[in-house]
């Protein structure tokens, strides 16, 4: 790995990174498969064009380790190590724990403004805040937001952590590999679920 992002580990309101300008996504990013991987390169893309630093903001454990019991697909450090070669130039863990759960929609947004998105990129299904309130929709009055199209496998199934997830526990290792897409394996066509257009997760 050539390049080296600076991690900021955030303890509850003790956020260390303010930045004048910046390219964001956020999100668990549980085992960084090829949907995250769409959406991080898609920033560290348009933060090169317009010439601000990008920022990939995450959550460690990922919510639903800690909301549902499930079990993480990868350490932090091996989230961070993926994470990195997809080159952002920071990484914001922050620590999700119960009193960071109860955050609102609100408080998060207050949040980021710290680091002063010009733009930020998401799913359509991103959620957040306490009882799930904050949406694309909620964003995106507060800053530009763009909305990646869903990264489906060449079956036609979104790909999502909770589906490799699912995966691993029937047993299907190799299925679950190929589409965290991290192993040597040949790798898996994807279509964006628009039909055409395929790109290599
Ligand atoms: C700032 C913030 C960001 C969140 N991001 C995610 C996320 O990326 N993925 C996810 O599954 N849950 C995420 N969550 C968790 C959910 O939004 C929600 O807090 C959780 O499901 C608990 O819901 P409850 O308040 O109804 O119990 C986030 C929560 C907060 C406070
Ligand atoms: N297949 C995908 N294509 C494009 N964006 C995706 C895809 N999967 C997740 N995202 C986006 O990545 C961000 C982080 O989502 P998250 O970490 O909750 O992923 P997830 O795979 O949906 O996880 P889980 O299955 O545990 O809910 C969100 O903005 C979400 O919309």
């Amino acid at each position: 790995m050539d390049h080296h992002p600076r991690i900021h580990v955030q303890i509850q309101d003790e956020a260390e990174l303010t930045l004048c300008g910046s390219a964001l996504t956020i999100g668990a990013f549980d085992g960084v498969h090829g949907g995250h991987q769409a959406l991080i390169r898609s920033a560290v893309l348009n933060a090169q064009s317009l010439g601000v630093p990008s920022v990939v903001y995450t959550f460690d454990p990922p919510p639903k380790a800690l909301l549902c019991g499930a079990r993480p697909l990868t350490s932090i450090d091996e989230k961070i190590e993926r994470i990195s070669a997809l080159g952002p130039d920071h990484i914001v863990v922050a620590r999700f724990d119960a009193s960071y759960r109860a955050r609102t929609a609100n408080d998060f947004i207050r949040e980021i403004g710290r680091l002063s998105p010009r733009v930020i990129w998401l799913g359509s299904d991103f959620r957040f805040g306490s009882c799930k309130k904050g949406n694309p929709a909620l964003l995106a009055s507060h800053f530009d937001t763009r909305i990646l199209p869903a990264i489906c496998c060449e079956s036609g199934e979104v790909v999502s952590s909770t589906r490799i997830r699912a995966l691993r526990a029937a047993g299907r290792f190799l299925e679950a590999d190929r589409l965290e897409g991290w192993s040597e394996l040949p790798p898996f066509r994807v279509s964006n679920g628009n039909g055409g257009h395929h790109a290599t997760a």
